[in-house]
């Protein structure tokens, strides 16, 4: 029997992006690896400021051109007919015309993609025409199919409605709808559904699901919560203070997080806060203690230590590096085999 390996859609490695500022360099990003098989979801969580945004704003090309970022690292990127380009070395030209054929990114706030001037019909009928050279009439008609494809009510009347007439959800399901425009290969969503209540984030969330399955397009989903991320990743990443601290297939992550801090995130979340067993549960909400420090004075070891209860004193010396202890899974942490025995004994 022969094992059919497939090649990540995109494949990122050692990346690392850093700010000059009159304070110093700003690291945001130091030395991230991971990747997105083709028509699966890789989640990037982290709290705020860990480096998230900045990730995919490198590899789209997005970075203010003021900011002066210094940018390292590698990428292969799949495209369609098969060929691996390096999105880090790509050319403003080529990046735009990847940008309107292959990668599109969804952000927190739609009104960051959409313009409040113009017609919702209009905006999705200009991106269907630059990037699929049709005629007016044809846009317009693939915009309508587009506005179906994100389960818009009303489509036909909706199409000739402005942003504002439209409700947060609606609006992000327009944003969707405009992503989808260009037929990616790859998807970065960056918080699409932190701003909207529970329920309409599941329905988005699911709408992001299924077009996946429909289209076979990999997911690059950002989130700082990693709630969200059971049901709707395969892959996860977890970034603290800029660095990968943790990676791991979805079930064996949540099953087994392998790095204080992902456990840590783990107990934050409602319903899984840290508790003893045979004890009652706690009735407030588990919080890692502390802050993540400033990306322009980072601690000599680990930047996770000065928050972390099974700190030792060798954790201060070096950054420690990514380290397997199970199979397909990395976490850089010295202590790693340790933490896993320690709670598996709790
Ligand atoms: N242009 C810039 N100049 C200097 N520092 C920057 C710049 N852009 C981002 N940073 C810093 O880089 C770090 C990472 O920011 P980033 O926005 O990627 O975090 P994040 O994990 O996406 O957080 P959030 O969830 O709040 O968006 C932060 O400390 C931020 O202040």
């Amino acid at each position: 029997m022969t094992t059919q390996i497939q090649a990540p859609r995109l494949s990122v490695s050692n990346l690392s992006t850093a700010f000059p500022t009159e304070d110093g360099l700003v690291r945001s990003v130091a030395d991230v690896s991971f990747s997105i098989m083709p028509g699966k979801t890789t989640a990037l969580v982290g709290e705020s400021g860990s480096g998230k945004s900045v990730t995919s704003l490198t590899l789209m090309g997005l970075l203010p051109k003021t900011a002066n970022a210094q940018v390292s690292g590698k990428t292969a990127f799949v495209t369609r007919n098969g060929s691996t380009v390096d999105l880090l070395s790509l050319g403003t030209q080529d990046m735009r015309r990847l940008r309107g054929n292959e990668l599109s990114m969804i952000f927190q706030e739609p009104m960051t993609s959409l313009n409040p001037v113009f017609r919702i019909g209009e905006q999705i009928a200009e991106s269907v025409r630059l990037h699929k050279g049709v005629d007016h009439k044809a846009a317009m008609a693939q915009a309508l199919r587009m506005l179906e494809l994100v389960e818009i009510p009303a489509a036909a009347q909706r199409i000739h409605e402005y942003p504002h007439q439209l409700s947060g959800g609606m609006r992000q399901r327009v944003m969707i709808a405009l992503a989808m425009a260009c037929d990616p290969t790859l998807l970065i969503a960056d918080e699409p559904t932190t701003a909207l209540d529970v329920t309409i984030q599941a329905q988005i969330l699911l709408l992001m699901r299924r077009l996946q399955r429909e289209t076979g397009m990999s997911i690059l989903f950002i989130t700082h919560n990693l709630g969200v991320v059971a049901h709707h990743a395969d892959d996860v990443v977890v970034m603290y203070a800029g660095r990968v601290v943790e990676s791991a297939p979805v079930r064996p992550m949540f099953a087994q997080p392998e790095h204080p801090y992902t456990q840590g995130l783990l107990a934050c979340l409602p319903g899984k806060a840290a508790h003893t067993p045979g004890q009652p549960k706690p009735k407030r909400l588990f919080a890692i203690r502390g802050q993540v420090s400033s990306p322009l004075a980072p601690p000599p070891g680990c930047a996770f230590e000065p928050r972390c209860d099974r700190a030792i004193a060798d954790c201060q010396k070096a950054m420690p590096p990514l380290l397997t202890n199970l199979p397909g899974r990395q976490a850089r942490c010295i202590r790693v085999g340790e933490n896993l025995a320690l709670k598996q004994a709790a």
